[in-house]
């Protein structure tokens, strides 16, 4: 029986824990703040930016948020940034990607102050993370660690294969997965647009983490039987929100697979959360316990 990894409510789960911490913080007299700023027009990037705000309301994150016109530059964005950046009570700062054309999205990323940068994309905490020791892991990563233990999958010596090379998923989360670490230490073969076996790759793999963005890639004849996957694509097809494993094909073959929507995308929004109350409790000197 494939089991299927339920997303929303690893994630609901992780939310109660977090208030939990937020409550050992609030007996010290601190009270975590992040600050979303969003600057784009685009439907999807204001519904995940309004669920963020949403998800820290829920959890008692204060909830700072900054809109910039979408035709500013990247001077603007970046003094917006600097402002929130300065405030004690903002302990961390997200800029909503992607960014319009114009602006410098890498000059942009890199304002945000390492400390306060929940996402993990400052050189400074990449750095960190590369050489094995991450300040704030980038919350989509982390969140499928998070699945993969909470549905008890082993990484420990597992051949993981990642799909997608990306700044933003694939090679954070090939970097953790090889980490010596409890919830790393896989063997990790990453895999690209380029790969000349794809199948290949993936039918050797304990673990199959698809984020290529492209739809419905992997399908049950390129998985070996009982093998865990983790579908961190979202894509839109036919007005239809599909990942980047055919689902239906793929849950034949799989011991446990994670749906779309309902899977990984709850998980990056906790992990944010979990990574401002990490930043709140290194800003403040208060020690706090984090599931
Ligand atoms: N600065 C950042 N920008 C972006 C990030 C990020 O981590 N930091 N990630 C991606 C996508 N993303 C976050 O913003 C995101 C994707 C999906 C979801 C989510 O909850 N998805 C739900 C469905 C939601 C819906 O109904 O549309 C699901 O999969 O069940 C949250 C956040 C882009 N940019």
């Amino acid at each position: 029986m494939t089991e299927i990894i339920d997303g929303d409510a690893v994630a609901a789960s992780l939310r109660e824990e977090l208030a939990e911490s937020i409550e050992e913080l609030a007996d010290a007299g601190v009270q975590p703040g992040l600050a979303t700023v969003l600057m784009s027009d685009d439907p999807a990037s204001e519904t995940y930016v309004s669920m963020k705000r949403e998800d820290c309301r829920e959890v008692g994150i204060e909830d700072f948020h900054r809109d910039v016109d979408s035709g500013a530059d990247t001077e603007e964005l970046m003094a917006v940034v600097a402002d929130l950046n300065e405030r004690a009570d903002v302990h961390g700062v997200l800029v909503q990607t992607p960014l319009p054309d114009q602006v410098d999205s890498e000059r942009a990323l890199r304002s945000v102050t390492p400390l306060k940068d929940v996402d993990g994309f400052h050189p400074e905490n990449v750095g960190r993370l590369v050489r094995g020791d991450p300040r704030y892991r980038p919350c989509t990563p982390h969140g499928v660690q998070k699945l993969l233990d909470a549905a008890g999958v082993e990484t420990e010596g597992a051949d993981a294969v990642v799909v997608g090379r990306s700044n933003l998923v694939g090679k954070p989360l090939a970097n953790l997965l090889l980490r010596k670490a409890p919830d790393g230490n896989a063997t990790v073969t990453v895999c690209h647009s380029r790969t000349d076996d794809l199948a290949e790759k993936t039918r050797g793999a304990d673990i199959v983490v698809a984020a290529a963005g492209v739809p419905e890639l992997i399908d049950g004849s390129m998985l070996a039987e009982g093998a865990t996957v983790i579908d961190v694509g979202y894509n839109h097809v036919d007005g239809e929100a599909v990942g980047d494993v055919a689902f239906e094909s793929a849950r034949e073959t799989a011991g446990a697979i994670t749906p779309v929507p309902g899977g990984v995308g709850p998980m990056t929004r906790a992990m944010l959360l979990y990574n401002t109350v990490k930043a709140a409790s290194i800003q403040s000197g208060t020690d706090v316990s984090l599931p």
